[in-house]
């Protein structure tokens, strides 16, 4: 099948990409600013914050000072990850225009990562949805592991494309599949994308790949063959999941951008600017950036 002739991207550093970062918590004004660099960039889609419990996740413990922090761009969209109906209070006071559901294809991550069932989660997202419907704004899905679970090992892309399909039905408008722990390789890609498609049509999935085994390019172009025109991507290629011991970051932004430039897909996104924004955000963190595009084209090597 022909590539698609644009891409979506959702950025995910500020999300991903810091909620597990160890140590010290990320001072809020650094959050902003890398928001705003990451708009100013040209991103127009940014997952900001996540309205979960401080308790599981302190790193996103300032969710409402971020979103209340930040100088909004006109034409980017800035959500947040809420898990159940406290989450959407909290993110509706500080302004959110999109939220975010998460679940997962295994009953074992959801437990680690939720506290609930896969059945109970999806029970628990219901009421947010319709919340979210009444106040107006859009609502994503996530279904985790996708291509292999921490726990559980591998998993059928019949149970991704049921899960997926519950969110879908629920009215997420874009199911994102997400590659938790970074284990997925082309084939399997492909195979959970065509199993996925038969149950939500492929222009609301998006591909969400951790790059653990370097594997996240080239997956993500096996799905692009199929049809899929979203991928989320974390600057700097920061982030892993606190549930998924030894998982790495979302593939990074600069590694994808450069990818599509090579095949004649144009975002409108300014690759330097985003390379920019992920060396600073790195020296803030005390690392180099993980994005091999940044590293080849900078002198932080
Ligand atoms: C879902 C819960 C809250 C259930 O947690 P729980 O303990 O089962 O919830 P609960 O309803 O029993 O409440 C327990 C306490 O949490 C509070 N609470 C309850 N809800 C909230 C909330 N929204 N915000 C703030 N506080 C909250 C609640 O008020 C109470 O406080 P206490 O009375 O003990 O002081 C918990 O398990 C949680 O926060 N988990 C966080 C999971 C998470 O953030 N994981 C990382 C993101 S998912 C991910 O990274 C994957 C993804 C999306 O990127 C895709 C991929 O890569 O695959």
């Amino acid at each position: 099948m022909a590539l698609p002739t644009s891409i979506k991207l959702f950025e995910m550093a500020p999300r991903d990409g810091l909620q597990n970062e160890p140590g010290t918590l990320v001072p809020t004004a650094i959050k902003i600013e890398l928001i705003e660099r990451l708009a100013n960039a040209g991103l127009t889609h940014i997952e900001a914050a996540s309205f979960v419990s401080p308790k599981w996740v302190p790193q996103m413990g300032d969710a409402s000072e971020v979103m209340h922090g930040i100088t909004r761009k006109p034409g980017v969209v800035y959500s947040a990850l809420t898990p159940n109906l406290k989450g959407l209070e909290g993110a509706l006071a500080a302004g959110v225009e999109e939220v975010a559901v998460f679940g997962a294809a295994s009953e074992a991550f959801s437990q680690k990562n939720i506290n609930c069932s896969i059945a109970e989660s999806l029970a628990r997202f219901e009421p947010v949805l319709a919340r979210a419907n009444d106040a107006g704004i859009r609502v994503r899905g996530y279904v985790s592991c996708v291509l292999g679970c921490p726990y559980e090992g591998d998993i059928s892309p019949h149970k991704v494309a049921e899960v997926a399909k519950a969110l879908y039905e629920m009215g997420c408008y874009e199911i994102s599949l997400g590659d938790t722990i970074g284990v997925g390789t082309p084939l399997a890609a492909k195979r959970m994308i065509e199993a996925t498609r038969q149950q939500v049509p492929i222009e609301h999935l998006a591909a969400h790949f951790h790059d653990t085994y370097g594997m996240a390019l080239a997956n993500l172009y096996a799905v692009m063959e199929e049809g899929v025109g979203v991928i989320d991507a974390a600057t700097a290629g920061l982030g892993g999941c606190p549930y998924a011991k030894g998982a790495s970051g979302n593939v990074a932004t600069e590694d994808v951008l450069y990818l599509l430039e090579g095949l004649g897909i144009n975002t409108g996104i300014d690759l330097q600017a985003v390379i920019d924004t992920g060396i600073w955000i790195s020296q803030q963190l005390g690392r180099k950036p993980s994005s091999k595009v940044a590293l080849a084209k900078s002198t932080v090597g």
